[in-house]
């Protein structure tokens, strides 16, 4: 049976309170292998590993030798490439075709992308005139922050870890990392690969097992924690930022969303329906981005609706591996039963279905796993909980809007403010409602279109804090100002 240990220090160890829980696929609910569930020795060690890298070779490295180390990761996660991708559709239950564009080569990207942003990045600097005439010389220093906690989800595990991971290695840190319960095995991959390209020990840890009086909480209490970064839901985001609040310890909150499409008469309707059959079915759901709510102009809302059913029902549902398949499970059965539960409360509040609403005959094989049919609903009113609450599902709620300022107050009334997208061949109509979206992203006549060096981030309850290019300096760096006399 495979296992999931530890990697502290540069080595694969075993729990040290004996606990291990088991890994499955959510494809069949088969046992893919048991994690070992750390206690707090564990993360203590993890943490301590952690913090002494920072005073070892790691400390002393020079920027560009940084820069050569994480490229080499980058470049042997391409080499590993196939194990990388089995291993995350073994425990997402994503489709290869998906994972394979997407989850494992962002993976690699995000080691590379982020060395760069900081090789090229200047930092500022102020002459200022003094008394005496000979004035003085202000300038920016900026140094590591030292021990990054880093708490990952399940959803696109390596890419979301990494996006983290890389860019906290770039600027000097060392980081301790607790992935997903649901998702450990490519973070624990990672930990190979960081010893074959020479990572010091003790640069990159992870320690695994639960949130609440597990590892996540024991990693995100621990004083010697310096900075934590985050991303999953809102709720889990407050509690971390209460353990943050001990020691007046720096956070980095990247949390749910209610995410709208906005879809004009004037849009290129082939583009905006191709892009909101992604935004809502991609990863069945299972993307903080994805579209919940779809606000269609009322002259081409019936047409939207008949092609967006049609787009949903043409989707192939199957085993990951299965290059003809774009659809796959669940990520587990107790998110099944989540979702599955706001298909029955759709119909409560007074839905109709358009399409889906359940699950789907799967056959003998796959019977056993956490599959869901791609879902689309038609005649909620604005204030059903539907409407309001993530579900983080294959499914989308379409509503018909008479006006600009109708469609962007429908879109703002949400306590979410992740994204926006916005379809609509009339550019002066995008930027205007663009600008006034009250969100950290708006995609204009496209989705998830991701540039690294780019803000990324959320506002209202979506998330404190932007990542992603130059933005992500502040929180992995500590910023000095050095005040030369002359
Ligand atoms: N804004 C973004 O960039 C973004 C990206 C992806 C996912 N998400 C959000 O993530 C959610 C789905 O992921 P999830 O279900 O894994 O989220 P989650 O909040 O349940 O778990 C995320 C991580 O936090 C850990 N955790 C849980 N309780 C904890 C605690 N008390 N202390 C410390 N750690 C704890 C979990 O073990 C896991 O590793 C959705 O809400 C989605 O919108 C946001
Ligand atoms: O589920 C959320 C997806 C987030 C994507 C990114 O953070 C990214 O593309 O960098």
């Amino acid at each position: 049976m495979k296992e999931f240990k530890h990697f502290i220090n540069g080595q694969f160890v075993p729990s040290s309170i004996s606990k291990t829980f088991e890994n499955r696929c959510p494809v069949d609910d088969h046992v893919i292998g048991l994690v070992h569930e750390a206690g707090k020795a564990d993360v203590d060690a993890a943490v301590k590993s952690a913090k002494s890298a920072m005073h070892g070779p790691w400390g002393k490295f020079t920027q560009a030798q940084r820069i050569q180390l994480l490229n080499k990761v980058a470049d042997r996660i391409n080499e590993r490439f196939d194990e990388f991708l089995e291993a995350e559709c073994l425990d997402t239950g994503k489709p290869q075709k998906i994972a394979s564009h997407i989850d494992i080569p962002r993976g690699a990207a995000n080691f590379k992308a982020f060395s760069e942003t900081v090789a090229n990045h200047p930092t500022e600097s102020f002459r200022m005139d003094t008394p005496d005439g000979k004035g003085a010389l202000n300038y920016g220093h900026r140094s590591p922050k030292g021990v990054i906690a880093v708490i990952s989800p399940w959803n696109l595990p390596l890419l979301l870890m990494t996006w983290k991971v890389g860019p906290a290695l770039a600027c000097g840190n060392t980081v301790v990392v607790k992935p997903s319960e649901e998702t450990p095995a490519t973070a624990t991959l990672l930990g190979e690969v960081m010893n074959e390209c020479g990572v010091p020990p003790g640069v990159y840890n992870v320690v695994h097992g639960f949130g609440p009086n597990s590892a996540g909480a024991y990693l995100t209490e621990h004083n010697d924690v310096d900075a934590i970064t985050f991303t999953g839901e809102t709720r889990t985001g407050e509690t971390i930022m209460r353990a943050a609040s001990v020691g007046l310890r720096n956070i980095s909150m990247e949390c749910g969303g209610k995410n709208p499409g906005i879809v004009f008469a004037d849009c290129d309707m082939d583009k905006a329906i191709e892009g909101t059959l992604r935004s809502a079915f991609v990863n069945c759901g299972q993307v903080c981005l994805g579209t919940e709510r779809v606000y269609v102009e009322r002259p081409i809302f019936e047409e939207f609706v008949a092609r967006l059913k049609a787009g949903a029902e043409q989707l192939v549902m199957g085993r990951p591996e299965d290059p003809n398949v774009d659809f796959g499970p669940l990520v587990s059965h107790s998110h099944k039963e989540k979702v599955l539960s706001y298909y029955q409360l759709a119909v409560e509040e007074g839905a109709t279905v358009v399409t889906g609403g359940g699950v789907p005959d799967m056959g003998e094989d796959l019977k056993n796993g956490a599959w869901v049919q791609p879902t689309i609903w038609t005649g909620l009113d604005e204030n059903a909980r539907v409407i309001k609450e993530e579900i983080f599902g294959p499914c989308c709620h379409i509503r018909p809007f008479d006006s600009e300022q109708e469609v962007i107050d429908f879109a703002n009334d949400t306590p979410y403010g992740l994204c926006a997208a916005v379809w609509t061949e009339n550019s002066s109509r995008a930027t205007r409602v663009a600008e006034q979206m009250h969100v950290g992203l708006v995609w204009v006549n496209s989705w998830f279109l991701r540039d690294l060096r780019t803000a990324f981030g959320g506002a209202k309850e979506s998330g404190i804090g932007r990542e992603g290019g130059v933005h992500g300096l502040e929180f992995y760096t500590e910023l000095k100002n050095i005040c030369v006399k002359l």
